[in-house]
């Protein structure tokens, strides 16, 4: 058994690997978008990681054109841009910006008119925008569940479905949705945001399989904590806002490493991309191969949060 075909198991192994490694690198060079003059879509992008993205795409020569709810806030990002000397080494462009809230699926549906006919196409749709929520499941009102996942579930879904046939009529397109690790994993205190996460998850996963056939990208983007502006503008059970900058969030990842990161998975055509430490990553593998004691850390996670709450 030591030898195979002549050859020992340890060099044919190796050659194997180095084989495999090398098709994996001419793959992505093969691969490699390029961003110049591309339009790129980004909502969210008044703020936090939107905002970021803004920087990092339009840096690469992107047609950017930037959604909010605050016309004011995304007017500012784009003087912010304007103002930028790239050496005129990069064509570089100023953004146009479309104000809506994704809440509503008939302001998407106009608002996705506005978008096409800023370029008459759109190349990258990245799915920023989002809200966070903080509460127990015994005090949350079910129209705050229902609020979370207007926003970070049926929003994304209605500006997709309203772009992506002219995305199949061209054959060409790359959707982005930004998830989160808690598309892959619930923890405890974070129902509606968690849930509105996985549904995420679910509905890109199905779009990149029926979409394929059409040369379309989707790629899924799951952070970790970021250092944005998200649990202050989380809402809780009763619907009020949360207003507290979390440790956790303090601690996280900078959001220009993430929007390089999402930029790279534009570039590389990466489908599904976890951007977290070793314990959430470590955690994500837990839950799928050993859920009994992944569960029992979350139950007890919940009475140690409850326990701190109380005090
Ligand atoms: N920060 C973190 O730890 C993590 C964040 N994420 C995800 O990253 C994404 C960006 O969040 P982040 O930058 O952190 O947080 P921010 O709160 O800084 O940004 C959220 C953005 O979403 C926009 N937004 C919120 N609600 C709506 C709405 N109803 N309609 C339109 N736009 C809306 C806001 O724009 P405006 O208020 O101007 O309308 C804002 O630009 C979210 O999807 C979030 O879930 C994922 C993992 C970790
Ligand atoms: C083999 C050993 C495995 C050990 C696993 C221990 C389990 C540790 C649990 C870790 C949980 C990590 C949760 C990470 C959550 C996260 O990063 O969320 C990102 C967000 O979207 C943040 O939003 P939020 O509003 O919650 O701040």
């Amino acid at each position: 058994m030591e030898r195979v075909l002549g050859l020992g198991v340890g060099p044919l192994a190796a050659g194997t690997v180095g084989l495999l490694i090398l098709l994996k690198v001419i793959q992505r060079l093969r691969h490699k978008q390029n961003l110049q003059d591309k339009v790129v879509v980004i909502t969210g992008a008044s703020s936090g990681l939107g905002k970021e993205c803004a920087r990092v795409f339009h840096a690469a020569g992107a047609r950017l054109i930037l959604c909010g709810r605050d016309q004011k806030r995304l007017q500012e990002v784009v003087e912010e841009l304007r103002n930028i000397n790239n050496n005129g080494k990069i064509q570089t462009y100023i953004p146009c910006t479309v104000t809506f809230d994704l809440s509503s699926t008939s302001l998407v549906s106009s608002a996705a008119k506005e978008i096409l006919k800023c370029h008459g196409h759109v190349d990258v749709l990245i799915n920023n925008a989002g809200i966070s929520y903080r509460g127990n499941i015994l005090d949350t009102h079910v129209s705050v569940q229902r609020d979370v996942m207007e926003t970070n579930y049926f929003g994304p879904v209605a500006l997709t479905q309203a772009i992506l046939p002219s995305m199949v009529d061209r054959r060409s397109g790359h959707i982005v949705v930004i998830s989160s690790v808690q598309g892959k994993i619930s923890i405890p205190y974070r129902s509606a945001y968690a849930a509105s996460k996985h549904a995420t998850q679910a509905y890109f996963d199905c779009l990149r399989a029926e979409v394929d056939r059409f040369g379309l990208q989707v790629s899924v983007i799951s952070p970790g904590y970021i250092r944005t502006n998200l649990s202050i503008n989380a809402v809780t059970g009763d619907g009020s806002q949360y207003g507290v900058m979390d440790k956790t969030t303090a601690k996280g990842w900078d959001p220009v490493d993430v929007a390089r990161a999402v930029l790279n998975a534009v570039c590389h055509r990466q489908k599904d991309v976890v951007l977290a430490g070793p314990l959430p990553t470590a955690a994500v593998y837990l839950r799928t191969l050993w859920p009994a004691l992944y569960f029992r850390l979350m139950a007890s996670r919940a009475v140690k949060e409850q326990r701190v709450k109380e005090e």
